[in-house]
């Protein structure tokens, strides 16, 4: 579509340079704190276990129209241009893609539903580890990724040797598919909706997926890792962030007035209720492990569904067998 070509200078310079101001103004304090939790605590052994604990078996069930108005529960404390509730963010954006692209429902539908996943945050996870920008874990922090000076000292991966050189885990354009975010609510959305086999097209699942993405989209860094498809999806990321962040203004919309229009369009694409996939609790657990089965970590490999280091505690049972707790909520018994 030769409409769909990122413009960068679409939106005026004088009326961008306002947004994404992480330095001054009066919310740039706890915008700074979110991000130094972030940026502390989120790395691999963490993202992996979000993933584990956000995918489990137990589900809660509500409509897209209600997870979008939950989020008037939810201030984003990442966000230096929204100081009002995220469900407001979602029709301003949905109405800025209608304005601009009429034809495109889909695309309206997505602005709309973009930040669902925040519902994380109204279900107990902090909100470091649900809102703010993204950025792989697995290999060096760029610094494209904002406070990257001043927030990474303590997260155990800048120094990890396995992790902080350009590639790190990863092979050279080995797709975003492949690569490991940083925990939040993009992921989370775009795997609700695969789960639920919504209709969105892919371009609209991959807006979803990487609208946070900010060092990719809008600083142009980690290509090293794209393949073909991810610098194809690229122009509608981009496309969907211009609506995503030059929307944001301090006049709200008449959200009673918009939700039939929009609850059409839920109807289309993600009807009736959804199936969310619900933070499952992976206590430490104590298993008998037979003195047979070799060492701790052979016999975490073929028990566990694991996705970091399982650490143990062996205590000495009888001849054959020996108590094996398991300290860390890592990991599930297959
Ligand atoms: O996509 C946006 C963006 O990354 C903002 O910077 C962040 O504050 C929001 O939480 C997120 O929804
Ligand atoms: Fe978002």
């Amino acid at each position: 579509d030769p409409n769909l070509v990122y413009q960068p200078n679409r939106t005026p310079k004088s009326q961008r340079k306002d947004f994404r101001n992480f330095e001054t103004g009066s919310v740039a304090e706890h915008v700074y704190n979110t991000y130094k939790l972030m940026h502390t605590n989120q790395n691999v052994d963490f993202v992996k276990r979000k993933h584990l604990e956000w995918s489990g078996c137990s589900h809660t069930e509500m409509s897209m129209m209600d997870a979008v108005m939950s989020l008037d529960q939810l201030v984003d404390e990442s966000d230096p241009d929204v100081d009002f509730p995220n469900s407001f963010h979602a029709f301003q954006t949905a109405e800025g893609i209608r304005n601009e692209h009429p034809d495109k429902d889909w695309f309206q539908l997505v602005g709309l539903i973009h930040d669902v996943g925040k519902v994380m945050a109204l279900w107990g996870e902090p909100q470091w580890a649900v809102v703010g920008d993204t950025f792989p874990v697995g290999c060096a922090f760029q610094n494209s990724i904002v406070f990257r000076d001043s927030t990474f000292q303590d997260n155990p991966d800048d120094t990890n040797p396995s992790y902080n050189s350009k590639y790190g885990i990863y092979k050279p354009n080995c797709g975003l598919d492949n690569v490991l975010l940083s925990w939040g609510h993009d992921e989370y959305l775009y795997r609700v909706l695969q789960f639920n086999k919504c209709s969105i097209p892919e371009e609209g699942l991959n807006m979803i997926r990487y609208h946070s993405f900010y060092p990719w989209h809008s600083q142009g860094d980690y290509m090293y890792l794209c393949n073909d498809k991810d610098l194809r999806m690229l122009p509608w990321v981009n496309e969907f962030n211009k609506f995503d962040l030059y929307t944001k203004a301090a006049e709200l919309p008449d959200v009673k007035k918009l939700c039939p229009y929009y609850q059409s369009l839920i109807d289309k694409y993600c009807p009736g209720i959804l199936k969310c996939r619900h933070k499952v609790a992976l206590q430490p657990t104590r298993v008998q492990m037979s003195t047979g089965a070799g060492n701790p970590d052979t016999w975490a490999r073929t028990h566990c569904t694991a996705w970091a280091t399982v650490e143990f505690n062996l205590r000495r049972g009888g001849a054959f067998s020996c108590e094996v707790v398991i300290n860390t909520i890592m990991f599930r018994l297959k």
